[in-house]
């Protein structure tokens, strides 16, 4: 601002004290002052009149454009920017505040005022945010890259605590697994051990994570042993760690231990049951006092650890023959979460077969196949002895295989279909006569898979309809 506009000391009479040295409308009366001012701005300034003729616009608009400042008063604001709505604004008398404008290839944010005295429109104010559009780009566009890199190490952080479920990973419409979630939760804020049981393959793993991520520790290590796994006489120094020198073969510098390892995390200890006799009384020891003694160690390491176990075992029944500490059981069984099978809860079974569909679909990069009436009936029917593993694993080679877009029940394994509809344990018989019986169990898992329908059927079993006709008919079957 130049002192050209600064002329005397003004103080005017009243309260408070005014003790600016110019008044506005000493500042504002000369014309080209004002210009001063707004071509100051960084941002691009338009006056027009009501009906769009341009009074005044300022250097960095006219600079942005690319027009000679001073040429374009008098010109209508739709010949300086194609687009321009100023008029309209003149028009209706309805600033429009924050629009999108598209100007030189550049999504811009405007504002058009009308500027309005005593009921009569002066003239229309238009203030072009380009600067700061390019500034909230840069921002927006920082912003994005920091998202994608705090994306990109939450992912690295699970992986390298090794958790990748969350109560969200937890499918099912069945009312026990609604449950089950509830005790999730419950368990996640207290931090009692936990014990859970279930059959293979019924999500003990998932649930164990889910507890991890749903409670304070979830930034903490969630650390996984398998007793099963790992043979005996390295269990000890695996759970436990171990000083430089302990054995032989023992690292010169000693290694930490599971339990060293989860401090402040949750150590998942799978295959409870598995765990050895000479291994039992030391976790017990450790799950009382916190305190455990590394291998080869001479002072008792602390260690602020939540546990988790899990077995697909009957351990009440070893503790009763005796292959399982009693004070160990009920030192483990404080919170108890027993995940019934997935055929005892059958409302799971297509909740949790699309989610999978959807998921190895997104995996391998290819539309989600859907499943026929059909198919769903025979995997509502099969009791999975595998449980959900059984499940991801079956839908998982029905689509490496699959060739259009829906899964029919000749899609799958056969077995499905054969068990699916249960037979009695099958007695031993001549061969031909065996065989006769595989074809009419074959032949009637089909037929009621597809209601009967004996086109669909002759599909499944990939021969042709005439082929089944003829069958049926040698064995002897209704037509
Ligand atoms: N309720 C569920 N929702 C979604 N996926 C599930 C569910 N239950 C299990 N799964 C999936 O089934 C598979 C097996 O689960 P998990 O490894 O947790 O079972 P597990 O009971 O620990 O098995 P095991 O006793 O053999 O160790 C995993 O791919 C898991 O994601």
């Amino acid at each position: 601002m130049g002192k050209t506009a600064v002329h005397k000391t003004a103080v005017p009479s009243g309260d408070p004290p005014n003790k600016a040295r110019v008044t506005m409308k000493e500042l504002f009366q000369d014309p080209h002052t004002v210009g001063l001012f707004l071509d100051q701005f960084p941002n691009g300034v338009l006056i027009t009149d009501p009906d769009g003729y341009v009074i005044f616009i300022n250097k960095p608009y006219s600079r942005f454009l690319g027009l000679d400042q001073q040429a374009q008063i008098g010109r209508h604001c739709t010949e300086v920017i194609a687009t321009s709505r100023m008029h309209i604004v003149g028009k209706t008398g309805q600033a429009e505040i924050n629009a999108a404008m598209l100007i030189q290839g550049e999504n811009i944010v405007v504002q058009r005022i009308p500027i309005i005295k005593e009921g009569r429109k002066l003239a229309v104010f238009g203030l072009v945010m380009f600067h700061c559009i390019q500034d909230f780009h840069k921002l927006g566009n920082k912003l994005k890259l920091l998202e994608s890199k705090v994306e990109i190490y939450e992912k690295e952080l699970r992986a390298l605590r090794q958790t990748r479920y969350t109560v969200e990973s937890i499918i099912g419409d069945s009312e026990s697994q609604q449950r089950l979630k509830q005790l999730v939760f419950r368990a996640a804020a207290n931090n009692l051990t936990v014990l859970i049981t279930g059959e293979s393959g019924c999500g003990k793993e998932l649930y164990a994570q889910a507890i991890h991520n749903a409670g304070p520790r979830r930034l903490k290590p969630f650390v996984r042993i398998n007793a099963s796994a790992i043979p005996a006489e390295l269990l000890e120094s695996e759970l436990f760690g171990y000083e430089k020198g302990a054995f032989t073969g023992a690292k010169s510098s000693g290694k930490r231990g599971k339990f060293h390892m989860a401090h402040q995390g949750t150590l998942f200890l799978d295959e409870i049951g598995d765990l050895p006799p000479a291994i039992q009384p030391k976790l017990l020891r450790v799950l009382e006092e916190k305190e455990f003694d590394m291998v080869g160690g001479t002072a008792p390491v602390h260690s602020d650890f939540r546990l988790v176990a899990a077995t697909n075992r009957n351990l009440e029944a070893m503790v009763e023959e005796r292959r399982f500490r009693s004070d160990l059981y009920y030192r483990l069984n404080v919170f108890n979460i027993h995940i019934p099978p997935l055929r005892e809860r059958p409302d799971d079974i297509l909740p949790q077969a699309r989610f999978f569909l959807n998921d190895l679909a997104e995996e391998w990069s290819i539309a989600t196949p859907t499943l026929a009436p059909e198919t769903e009936k025979v995997l509502k029917a099969y009791p999975w002895p595998g449980n959900s593993r059984e499940l991801r694993h079956i839908l998982q080679r029905t689509m490496a295989t699959l060739d259009n877009d829906t899964i029919h029940p000749g899609d799958l394994p056969l077995h499905l279909l054969t068990r699916a509809c249960p037979s009695h344990p099958m007695a031993v018989s001549p061969l031909k006569k065996t065989v006769q019986d595989a074809e009419i169990k074959a032949i009637q898992a089909a037929l009621k898979a597809c209601d009967n329908n004996k086109a669909k059927a002759a599909k499944m079993l990939s021969i042709h309809r005439t082929l089944l006709y003829r069958r049926m008919k040698q064995l002897g079957m209704e037509i």
